[in-house]
């Protein structure tokens, strides 16, 4: 594809639901797909293998994204995500391009969020600047007490920006700010993620989605939202790219187009997100994981809704990644194995 035209501007590599574990292969909840626990290990090889491949500057990638369940949540029974995670970065770090991570449910299987925003799935400091330090009532915030310091890490936000080439941003977002995994149960952010899905779902297991309507089963506790200041910080990085006619492309673990994925796996207020999207001209692309079977969908403003296949799911005669050509006015995806080439044009 594309060869004998200009190269790219950059390039960056994309890999989802990798959920690592040194562990026979087993199936999902409803034993309706197979998972390939340490095959999955072998998958990210290969896909960086053929990410170092890649010999012309323009065409290697420049960073890769992760975007979420990076090892199973079986870990933690195994008392052994410590060394799955390390076995996983070890692999990512055969490749020379860095690594952004994008925070998925098996994440907070295995760690407290504090444990994470300590570990080297926070790659924030490969950002510009995050929704912590930027605007609202947060900025400036000298003199706080400690008291107030310990109750706003209990609500911080992972999400953070960056520029890898002049007019392109990417955003990562953190899919499970609102959510009853993860969130401490004396904070905030967990009374009210209890209070949502408990309004929507009823049943005594919240992990059984519920039977009211497809879209109304996006209420399980595997699924999670975006709170209000997450939200409003979007606002502000997306008005700023529009200023500046750049190019965004968001990630986040959970899908928020629900033609692009099976409704079960939206984020609880996709709703929130996707006008935000639609009413701001820079955004061209939306990123996410957690659905398998993976899907793609280009709504009628003209954003790609692109949800990757999952490595866990993968067979081992297959493979699930890709490689991201960027162009002026496209994006080029190279898929391997289950992820199909896609041409995703500029709006
Ligand atoms: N219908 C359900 N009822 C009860 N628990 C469920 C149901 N579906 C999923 N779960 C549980 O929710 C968690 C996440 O489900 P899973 O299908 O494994 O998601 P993922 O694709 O993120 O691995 C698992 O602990 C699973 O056992």
């Amino acid at each position: 594809m594309e060869d004998g035209g200009p190269p790219p501007l950059f390039s960056f590599g994309v890999i989802a639901d990798i959920q690592f574990a040194d562990k026979d292969d087993g199936f999902n909840f409803h034993r309706t797909r197979k998972r390939f626990y340490r095959n999955s290990l072998q998958i990210l090889k290969n896909a960086s293998r053929c990410w170092e491949e890649e010999e012309e500057p323009e065409r290697r990638p420049a960073f890769i994204l992760q975007l979420g369940d990076i090892i199973d949540g079986f870990n933690r029974e195994l008392s052994a995500s410590e060394r799955a995670l390390q076995t996983v970065l070890d692999e990512f770090s055969s490749c020379s391009a860095k690594v952004h991570h994008v925070w998925g449910n098996h994440e907070f299987y295995n760690f407290s969020r504090a444990a994470l925003f300590q570990s080297a799935l926070n790659s924030r400091d490969r950002g510009e600047r995050g929704a912590e330090d930027e605007g609202g009532e947060e900025e400036g915030g000298g003199g706080r007490g400690e008291e107030e310091e310990k109750e706003n890490s209990l609500e911080e936000v992972y999400a953070y920006h960056f520029s890898p080439h002049p007019k392109f941003r990417f955003i990562v977002l953190d899919a499970y700010d609102l959510s009853i995994i993860g969130r401490d149960k004396s904070s905030k952010k967990f009374k009210q993620s209890m209070k949502i899905i408990t309004e929507h779902n009823h049943n005594e297991e919240l992990n059984e989605p519920p039977a009211i309507s497809p879209l109304e089963s996006r209420f399980v506790k595997y699924n999670g939202g975006f709170s209000q200041d997450q939200l409003d910080w979007l606002e502000r990085v997306l008005t700023s790219a529009d200023e500046n006619e750049e190019k965004v492309t968001i990630l986040s673990h959970l899908p928020v187009h629900p033609y692009s994925t099976d409704p079960v796996c939206l984020a609880w207020n996709y709703d929130k997100i996707l006008s935000m999207l639609q009413a701001h001209n820079s955004v061209v692309c939306f990123m996410a994981g957690h659905d398998h079977d993976g899907g793609y969908h280009m709504d009628t403003y003209g954003v790609h809704h692109l949800t990757l296949e999952g490595v866990i799911e993968t067979p081992p005669i297959s493979d699930a990644f890709g490689i991201v050509y960027v162009y002026e006015d496209r994006m080029v995806l190279q898929g391997r194995g289950r992820i199909s080439d896609r041409v995703l044009m500029f709006r």
